[in-house]
């Protein structure tokens, strides 16, 4: 209730909290951007270990940008989703003269999600032997997959009445 009527005024007057994670690979230039706009002047940087976090306030917006560490993206990203619960956006940092690291910059991007096929080995769906199953990408958000995956269900049950489950598996990416 409280945050609901900091919410409404902020709204009315004009202010509001935006929280911001900025990631990106090592040396992209993260934390220089961190502070160019927070201090309005270009810093001295030392390779970021954890995070930096400030509050950047521009256009009677409160952002408060949480500056990753770059170094060993991969390593860190169990972590990662502890900063993004609550976050509001991401900027990703992409230095543009690094063309040989652009592969690796798009790899760490897309990183986030695994693809059905990777949800269907690390679940080691392939392997079962006595149950039917399907898979299928979904957005509960968008409400894409779901009634896919409600078909699916009801009308191999129906089918279950004749034939018995299968081993098989069957996807829909
Ligand atoms: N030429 C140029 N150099 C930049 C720019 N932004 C950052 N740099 C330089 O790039 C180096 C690394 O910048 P940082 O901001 O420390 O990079 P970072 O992304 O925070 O790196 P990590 O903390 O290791 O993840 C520094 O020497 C910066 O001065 C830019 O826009 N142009
Ligand atoms: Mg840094």
């Amino acid at each position: 209730m409280g945050q609901a009527f900091r919410k409404l005024f902020d709204t009315l007057s004009g202010n509001s909290e935006i929280k911001v994670v900025m990631v990106g690979l090592d040396i992209a230039g993260k934390t220089t951007i961190l502070y160019k706009l927070q201090l309005g002047k270009v810093v001295s940087t030392f390779p970021t270990v954890g995070f930096n976090v400030e509050k950047v306030q521009y256009k009677n917006v409160d952002f408060i940008v949480w500056d990753l560490a770059g170094r060993g993206l991969y390593k860190l990203r169990p972590v990662w989703k502890h900063y993004f619960n609550n976050t509001d956006g991401l900027i990703y940092v992409v230095d543009s003269v690094d063309r040989e690291r652009i592969g690796e910059a798009k790899q760490e991007f897309q990183r986030g999600a695994m693809t059905p096929t990777e949800v269907c080995e690390g679940l080691g769906l392939f392997d079962l032997k006595n149950r039917k199953w399907h898979i299928l990408g979904t957005c509960a958000l968008k409400g894409d997959g779901l009634y896919e995956g409600l078909d699916w269900l009801s009308s191999t049950l129906k089918e279950k009445q004749a034939s018995g489950y299968s081993s098989t598996g069957t996807s829909s990416f």
